[in-house]
């Protein structure tokens, strides 16, 4: 069965440099001209560039052109969690020193970051300079429109271009019914390239091995949307390669089964972590507003700049909705995105302002304790 069910046609699809290996070692990993100009600077001073394959605590595993190292991380965990370094950073390696350390990384194209549970006030961050987000969205159970949206505000809030791909597509008993579904979720999302595959026939999934191959590629969706039979395909027979290369540092640690930055038999590298696949909405304000685009397209018309287009005179969302241009569901799945966005912008704010309370109690109760220290000796 050829893959025809989408309307995006490959040619639409965005495409990543792919890299020619005989350049430079690490262009597999994603190295290309813009990387080496960043680094230019530092390799004058005898460093070198390696990409994070992964983090611990204390250390991280580097992929150079000399092959996998371990590495000191002291200098990259500042304070500020969203600036610690993360898998698929490219990292400044001082290896020539023992221990071996990253002095630093370069500026990140693109990050993705959670939200915390916990009292810090800001996000984690997950994974950088990823530049395709797939959005595996299972055909087996009904679609969740407001889901897929979700996913793709957390996408385009990070920097990178979404990709929704439509799995299972053998469960979907006739190919009109499938076309169907893909225009469906293209009306959801403008401005992203759509695909059906299945794992179990193989459709689709030569042009989705193109569309990833040179860049960085993360994998998001609901539990059992069918993320590792994905990563598995695309990753072909790379993983056991990957997992040999870790004993490059004679540590022996190749036993483990994190699979954090793999390299893609077609080029470019796939991150998956455990963190990325349970990743939420922390934010994601911009990002709302790429998903909905042609809802903020029209707020251009309304009358009022700060229509919050609920019952405005002159609202030209509302127009479009009565008019049956604007499906209501998009207006009602946008409002709700913007509220609960809010929300998690509010509590970030509450917490920071709760931390600085404690901080001015704590010097409070310093400053009093040392004026009855001075006073008790003074009596
Ligand atoms: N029929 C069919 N089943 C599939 C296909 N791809 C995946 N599945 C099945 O869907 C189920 C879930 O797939 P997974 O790849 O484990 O899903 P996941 O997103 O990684 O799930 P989590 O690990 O829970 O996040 C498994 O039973 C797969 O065999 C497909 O193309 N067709
Ligand atoms: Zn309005």
């Amino acid at each position: 069965m050829s893959f025809s069910t989408s309307r995006a046609s490959a040619s639409a699809l965005p495409s990543a440099p792919s890299p020619d290996p005989s350049a430079h070692p690490l262009a597999p990993y994603g190295w290309d001209d813009d990387w080496a100009a960043a680094f230019a600077p530092h390799l004058e001073r005898g460093l070198v560039p390696g990409r994070v394959v992964r983090v611990d605590r204390g250390q991280c595993d580097v992929v150079t052109a000399d092959g996998l190292v371990r590495v000191d991380t002291e200098f990259v965990t500042p304070n500020d969690p969203l600036r610690v370094i993360c898998t698929g950073d490219w990292a400044v390696v001082d290896a020539g020193g023992d221990p071996r350390y990253v002095q630093e990384y370069l500026p990140r194209r693109t990050a993705f970051v959670r939200s915390t549970s916990s009292k810090r006030s800001e996000g984690q961050i997950l994974a950088a300079n990823v530049d395709f987000a797939i959005i595996a969205v299972s055909l087996a159970v009904e679609l969740d429109l407001g889901r897929i949206e979700r996913f793709l505000a957390l996408a385009w809030e990070s920097g990178a271009q979404p990709l929704v791909v439509l799995t299972k597509a053998d469960l979907v008993p006739d190919a009109l019914g499938l076309s169907y579904l893909v225009r469906d979720v293209e009306d959801t999302a403008p401005g992203v390239p759509v695909l059906a595959v299945s794992a179990t026939d193989g459709s689709g999934l030569d042009v989705l091995a193109a569309v990833v191959s040179g860049g960085t590629t993360v994998l998001l969706g609901q539990s059992g949307a069918g993320k590792s039979t994905l990563a598995n395909v695309l990753l072909g027979q790379d993983v056991m390669l990957v997992r040999a290369a870790r004993d490059v540092d004679g540590k022996g640690r190749h036993t483990t089964t994190t699979r954090n930055l793999l390299v893609l038999p077609g080029g470019g590298v796939l991150i998956d972590t455990p963190g990325l696949r349970g990743v939420g909405l922390y934010d994601a304000g911009s990002g709302v507003g790429q998903v909905f685009s042609e809802i903020e397209e029209l707020a251009a018309g309304c009358r009022f700049q700060d229509c919050a287009h609920v019952a405005e005179p002159g609202c030209a969302v509302i127009e479009a909705v009565s008019d049956g241009e604007l499906p209501e569901r998009r207006l009602d799945s946008y409002r709700k995105l913007l509220r609960e966005n809010q929300r998690i912008v509010a509590k970030t704010d509450a917490r920071l302002r709760a931390e600085i309370r404690k901080e001015w109690k704590r010097r409070g109760a310093e400053g009093r304790a040392a004026m009855e220290a001075k006073r008790g000796r003074r009596a």
